[in-house]
């Protein structure tokens, strides 16, 4: 029997306190601390993510989406409690439901608690299942953050997977599916990630209705890489808002991100970190300021992997620009199916 008990003040992360309890007992189902603990394949630990309830998290969907996915990869059981509270609706919002049941389909799971509104769920991952998946928000939640959680779980998988991802293509507050096919993509095959992107149908605000299929190939384990630079710049049109507008500030996200001099824009950072900290080796990337939702990805991707991050800040007089590099030893997770 190998048990500890490690609790993290979280509060570095404005606004964010998580604390994690870890739990190992070859396996067996037991209690840590009077809290529930579950079993789970690799006897891993049970994990408790905390959102401060006062001020709420502003990172609660990407707490959601790392932590299902690197459940489901490392065959870790979770329970996350609090979740986005603060929020004027806390709990669970369709697309954040949709991604963890898709999550828990993806690696045969069982999963506690979901539905729209809760605010405490747990996730026992079995074992990465290839084959179809469908996953449907019935609202105009981004699909693109659905292929967010699910992603890195179907490259573990011991063939390809076929996601059938219905919601929002182009949603407020997410990335639109061109800067997921045209920025994103390119990205993550520097790390060995190959999947293509059919986009059928496009869905809206309010509406929905959106229908993407992707085919994702399963990899023996991801490589670390220097991520080159790939910019753009992305806005969505509104009713009421004018065309002049919407390129306005497509073009001000753009020349943003140019002129810090990093080679990852601000969006991206965040979307990278659960790569980084599964590939084998040392992957790095250079990018403005680090992100609220990329130090909350770091988090919670040291406590349930063995990668290490460290953000090093980096001053150019000459341009007199101030980039970080964040560095990541990964843990190099091996794909079992394969
Ligand atoms: N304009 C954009 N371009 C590319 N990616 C974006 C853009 N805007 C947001 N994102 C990405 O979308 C994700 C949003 O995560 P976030 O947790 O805020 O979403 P959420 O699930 O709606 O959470 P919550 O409901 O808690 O606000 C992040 O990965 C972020 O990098």
């Amino acid at each position: 029997m190998d048990s500890a008990a490690v609790e993290i003040d979280g509060s570095v992360m404005e606004g964010v306190s998580i604390h994690f309890n870890y739990q190992r007992n070859n396996g067996k189902a037991a209690e840590a601390n009077g809290e529930l603990a579950a079993s789970s394949r690799l006897s891993a630990p049970l994990v408790r993510l905390l959102s401060h309830p006062a001020v709420g998290s502003p990172q609660g969907g990407q707490i959601l989406r790392v932590s299902a996915a690197l459940s489901c990869i490392t065959g870790s059981a979770i329970k996350i409690i609090k979740i986005r509270a603060g929020r004027s609706t806390p709990g669970l919002r369709p697309q954040h439901l949709t991604g963890l049941q898709l999550v828990s389909d993806l690696c045969s799971g069982s999963l506690q608690g979901a539905s729209i509104g809760s605010t405490d769920i747990s996730l026992t991952p079995g074992k990465v299942r290839s084959g179809n998946h469908t996953a449907d928000t019935q609202t105009a939640g981004s699909v693109c953050l659905l292929l967010q959680a699910a992603l890195p779980c179907a490259l573990y998988a011991d063939a390809a997977s076929q996601l059938l991802l219905k919601g929002g293509t182009n949603a407020e507050m997410a990335p639109q599916i061109d800067y997921t096919v045209k920025v994103f993509k390119p990205v993550v095959e520097r790390f060995g990630v190959h999947f293509d992107c059919d986009i059928r149908m496009r869905g809206y605000y309010p509406k929905g209705g959106g229908e993407v299929a992707v085919t994702a190939q399963p990899l023996k384990e991801l490589q670390p890489s220097s991520t080159g630079c790939l910019f753009a710049g992305s806005a969505l049109g509104k009713k009421g808002v004018y065309a002049d507008k919407v390129g306005i500030e497509a073009a001000e996200m753009l020349l943003r991100n140019l002129r810090h001099n990093g080679c990852v824009d601000e969006f991206l950072q965040d979307q990278l970190i659960i790569f980084m900290a599964l590939a084998k080796g040392t992957s790095r990337i250079r990018t403005g300021a680090v992100t609220l939702h990329t130090q909350t990805a770091i988090h919670v991707a040291e406590q349930l992997t063995q990668a290490k991050f460290t953000i090093t800040k980096s001053e150019d007089e000459l341009s007199s620009s101030v980039t970080y590099i964040i560095e990541c030893q990964g843990s190099g997770v091996v794909n079992p199916n394969l």
